[in-house]
This record gives structure tokens, sequence and C-alpha cells, in this order.
């Protein structure tokens, strides 16, 4: 939900931004201009020769009205002045569609980059950001680029030639005319140039408060079915619209800024055109000026006022596509997950078995992380491994047992380094996994998670997520092995049949066993497997732990089991509680001597 407080009232245009949040600077968009540099080159050619066809046309004018009051043929001049007219079309329309080209280049460039930078960020990221805010500064943000293309610096380039060409031509026709047109348009670049920085921080706004629209609109739809049976879905509508209704809110911001822009501009012209019309009028009479240098001026000032309007129009596009950029940039800032990675031994050279320990492993989750699970949330201590030391034999089943919020799943992520331990070591063939390559060490290890471990897309797409080569053959059989080849006559599609969003299509033991396939078809020698939590039918549990049997032979197996019955016969169990190991053995030594493991037991009616 928005965590930003919406907008206290409406506030001056001029008054200072309170919150400047991230900053995008111009040259922070120069990597991106850089890389389409060829097309921006000739972009600025086509408008470099479209400000000279502009540029001449007023003198070409004068020249046809010189020649009209000397009563001689206009001939060459009027074709000249044709030829003119339709090159400077011709050149504007090639040159937008370069522009266009260009800009939707630039916004996939920024799209690539973000998102390759997105999915490498550290878990411990994706713990605390929420992801329609993500998905929105994929989507949205990186659209604001496009009009820096489009209407800001290729154009400001053209722009500022016939500014620049027109303002030269003024000056020779008419000093003091220009004296008092510079005056009056003067004052308007102030004012555009002081509203431009609370335009920038304004649209950054806007951009955050969509954001918080996209993370609600993810937040509901993907509890869709919760919402409805808990009859939430009028509040959540509610919710969803304030934050609608916040991004309106800071749109309007946006909005009020610059809309004095635009009548900034309309005023300076007009302003400035009277002044012209009048003074020069005297000037003609006076004889300081010819009519036909009196029309070319004011054909010069509609030439110097147009680029200076589409000027302030890229200032406010510039001033946006900065906003977003600051929102861009403070993703692709952050540190992928492999930054500052040890010197890396790959597994490869590991000679050792694939066995697993654990030695004094203590661990807190990362500041600011929120807990997913119940318990805990009061201490103060945000410990939740303390001293944990056990090892998982390879080739052998080893069973984690215990209450919620024992720090069963925290283990599994130590393995797989989501996070790395705050202390100890955690082993892989007797090396230390953070002196190992990621990718090597994941390539080993099969995890299948607890919570949706099925991904929208066809059955074939949700085995071949690890192994992208595996043949159907493989597909085929890697889900007799366990227990789902029922699912493939399901449906004549097959292998293709759609699983739905989150597997919606399957049952939680299909998904679960689904998963499981998925890890196995990667053949890895180690496999961690989260049990899931939901409650599954006395056949559903069979066909699990007939899977599990079926997997566990040759490999290093570490299941959570949430049933104690898919683990009693385990070559070893540990049991946790309160992040510390309180046992270790099989079976029968726990019931013994381990209390909680007892209970447990008796529990679940195995004593
Ligand atoms: N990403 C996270 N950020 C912060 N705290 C977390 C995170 N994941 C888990 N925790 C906290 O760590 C503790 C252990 O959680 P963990 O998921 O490892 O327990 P578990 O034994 O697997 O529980 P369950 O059996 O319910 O799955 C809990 O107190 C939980 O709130």
């Amino acid at each position: 939900m928005s965590t930003t407080p919406a907008p206290s009232g409406p506030r001056s245009p001029f008054a200072r931004p309170k919150d400047d949040g991230p900053r995008a600077s111009l040259r922070q968009l120069l990597p991106y201009l850089g890389e389409h540099r060829g097309m921006i080159a000739w972009a600025i050619a086509l408008s470099i020769l479209g400000a000279g066809a502009s540029l001449a046309q007023p003198l070409l004018v004068s020249q046809v009205i010189e020649v009209v009051q000397a009563g001689e043929a206009l001939g060459l001049i009027v074709w000249a002045l044709v030829g003119l007219v339709v090159a400077s079309g011709v050149l504007s329309g090639i040159q937008h569609f370069l522009l266009q080209r260009t800009g939707t280049s630039v916004v996939l460039s920024a799209r690539r980059q973000l998102v390759r930078r997105m999915l490498r960020l550290p878990i411990s990221e994706f713990d605390t950001r929420r992801t329609g805010d993500l998905v929105s500064r994929v989507g949205s943000d990186t659209t604001l680029l496009y009009a820096v293309i489009t209407q800001g610096l290729v154009d400001a380039v053209g722009g500022a030639l016939v500014f620049v060409g027109a303002l030269i031509a003024m000056l020779l026709l008419d000093p003091v005319l220009l004296g008092l047109t510079v005056l009056v348009i003067a004052v308007a670049v102030v004012t555009v140039v002081t509203l431009s920085s609370r335009i920038r921080v304004a649209s950054r706004k806007q951009q955050e408060k969509v954001g918080d629209l996209a993370a609600s609109v993810e937040r509901s739809l993907s509890a869709v079915r919760t919402v409805r049976a808990a009859n939430a879905t009028d509040r959540e509508i509610d919710a969803i619209e304030e934050d609608a209704r916040g991004a309106w809110r800071a749109g309007l911001q946006v909005a009020k800024i610059s809309a004095l822009v635009v009548p900034v501009a309309g005023i300076a012209l007009q302003v400035a055109l009277l002044v012209v019309l009048g003074v020069g009028g005297f000037r003609v009479a006076s004889g300081a000026i010819t009519v036909a240098n009196l029309v070319a001026f004011i054909l010069f000032l509609f030439m110097m006022i147009m680029p200076l309007g589409s000027a302030f129009g890229a200032i406010n596009s510039v001033n946006q596509a900065l906003g977003a950029l600051g929102r861009i940039q403070e993703i692709v800032a952050l540190p992928s997950e492999t930054d500052g990675d040890a010197a890396i031994r790959p597994v490869a050279a590991i000679e050792s078995d694939d066995a697993v320990s654990f030695e004094d492993v203590v661990f807190t989750y990362p500041e600011g992380a929120a807990g997913h699970s119940d318990l805990d949330d009061d201490a103060p201590d945000r410990t939740v491994l303390h001293g944990v030391t056990f090892s998982a034999p390879a080739g052998k089943r080893t069973a984690l047992v215990g209450p919620s919020g024992a720090g069963k799943s925290t283990i599994l992520a130590l393995i797989e380094r989501f996070y790395d331990p705050t202390s100890g070591v955690v082993r892989f063939g007797g090396v230390d996994i953070r002196g190992l390559d990621r990718t090597e060490l994941r390539s080993r290890i099969g995890y299948v998670e607890q919570d949706a471990p099925v991904l929208a897309g066809s059955i074939r797409d949700n085995l071949l997520l690890a192994t992208p080569d595996a043949t159907d053959e493989q597909c085929i059989e890697v889900l007799r092995s366990v227990n789902l080849s029922e699912v493939l006559e399901r449906n004549p599609l097959g292998l293709d049949a759609p699983v739905g969003e989150d597997g919606i299509m399957l049952s939680g033991g299909e998904r679960q066993r689904l998963a499981i396939a998925r890890a196995l078809l990667a053949a890895p020698p180690i496999l961690l497997l989260d049990e899931s939590t939901s409650s599954l039918d006395g056949l559903n549990e069979q066909l699990l732990r007939e899977a599990i049997d079926a997997v566990a032979t040759d490999r290093t197996l570490i299941v959570i089991a949430h049933r104690l019955s898919t683990v009693v016969d385990s070559d070893q169990i540990v049991v946790l509680d309160h992040g510390r190991v309180v046992g270790t053995g099989t079976h029968s030594e726990l019931v013994e001597s381990t209390p909680l493991y007892r209970d447990l037991a008796k529990h679940q009616l195995l004593v």
C-alpha cells in the first residue's frame, strides 16, 4: 500500500520543493544517448539543414517584396522559395522518423538495463521493495525517456541554430527593434527556467504515485481469491482508487506548473509582436527601416519564437524524464548480488563430495527486511539462527524439523546463497560457499520452494526453467518419476497444457510435485526440498512420499518436513527451535533424546 503521504493541499508552483528525492542529471542521460549516437548525429544533421532552409525563407520573401516593389519579374525566386518550403518539409519528416526511432530505442535500452539489474539484485532487496513499484519503473518510468529524444535534445540543436541565426539576421536588420524584443523574451526565459526544477520534482512524485498504484493493484490481483472470499473487494477498490487519486493529484501538480509555461511563452510572443509592429511602424514612417525589412524582421521574430516555444516544451519533458531517470538510476545503481564476491573458486574444482555443513552459523536478516512468518515479530533481537551446526552427509537424506519460524527455510536460503551468514561458515564439499561461483553452486543444487513453486506458462515451460535443453522424453520420464503422468493425459495439449497463473490449474499436491520434477530434471547432486505446509490428502501425501523416495537415491537430500510421516525414515533428522539445533539423530533416537521432537511426533500420532 502507499507509503508516501498524499500531498497536503495546493502548493505554489514557485514554492521550494521539500523533498528532491533521487535526482538524475543530464549527464546520466548521456550513456543512453551514446548508444544511438549514429542516429542522433543524422537527426542533428537534418535538423541543421532544416534550420538553414527555414532561415533562408524570410530572406527570399524579403527579396520577393523588393522585386515586386521594383515592378520586375519574379521568375526563379518564387521557384527557389517553393523548393525551400518543400525541402524543409521533407527534411522535417525524415528527422521526425529518426527521432521517434531513436526515442523508442532509448526506452528499450533503459528497460533492458533495468531488467538485467533488477533480476540480479540481492534477494534481500525484494524483501523490502514492492513488486508493483518495480514493474512500474520498467513499464512507466522508462517511457518518459522517449520525450527527451523526440521533443528534447535534438530539436534543441536545430532550434538553437534557428534562434541564433534569426537573432543575427534581426540584429543586421534593425538592432533597436531587436533590443526591445530580447527584453520581452528574457523575462519569459527566466520564468520558465525557474519553474523547471519544480517540474522535475513534481514529475518524480507523480511517477512514485504511479508506482504506489501499480503496487496496490499487484497486491490485490495476486491475492484476488482471498480478497473475494474475505468480501474485501470494495475495500481493496477504495484503497487502489486512493492511490489512483494520489497519482492524479501529483499529475495535477505537474499540469499546474506546465500550464504556467505555455501562457508565458504565448504572452511573450504576443507582446514581442505588438512591440515590433508598433515601434516598427514608427521606424518605417521615419525611414529607419524599409517595409521589406520590417516584414523580414517579423518573420524572423516568429522563427525565433517558435524554437523558443519548443525549447520550453523540451525543458518540460526533459525535466519529467529526469524525474523518471532518478527512479531508474536508483535501481540500476544498486549492487548486484555478485558484486563484492570473494575470489571465485569453481565448484567443478572441488574434489570432495556433495556434503553440506553448517558451522556455528549465526544469521540476522538484513536491516529493514520484513519477516514472512508470524513469530519473533516483537522480539528485539532479530537474529534468526543462533550458532547452528550440523552436517548433511553426501548421498544421505537429512530432514529439518521444528515449529513454524524456527529458521528451517532460512537454512535453505543460506545454502542457496540468497543471503550470507552473519557469522560462521556454510560449507559445500568442505569449502566455504562464499568462495564459490554462485552460478556453479546453484547448478549443483535443486531447490523446491515452499510457496508458489509453479510459474505461469505450460507444463513444459515449468520443467525447462533450469534445463532448457531437456527432450520431451526426459520431461515425460521425470513427470512419471514424481507420479505426475496423469496431468499429461488430462489435457490433449500434453506438455504444452497451460498451468495457469501461479499454477492455479493444478492441485496443491500436483504443484508441489511439478516443482520437484523441475528440480529433478537438472539431475542435481543436491536437492533442497521445502515441503509445502498446506495439508495434502492421504493419496497426495502418499504420492509425494513416493516421489521423495524416488529422488532420494544417489543424492544429498535436505528436506524441510512439516509432516513427520514424510521424514521418519530419513538418515538423519535435525530438530530446530527458535534458531537453535536442539537435537540431531534418527527418528527413534530423537524420540528418546529430544522432548520437542517427542512432542511433535506425539501430535502427529507417530509414537
Ligand atoms: N525475508 C525475511 N526477512 C526478514 N525476516 C525473515 C525473512 N524470512 C524469514 N524471516 C524471519 O525469520 C524467522 C525464521 O523464518 P523461516 O521461514 O526460516 O522459518 P521456518 O522454520 O521455515 O518456518 P515455517 O515452518 O513456518 O516455514 C521468522 O521469524 C521469520 O519472521
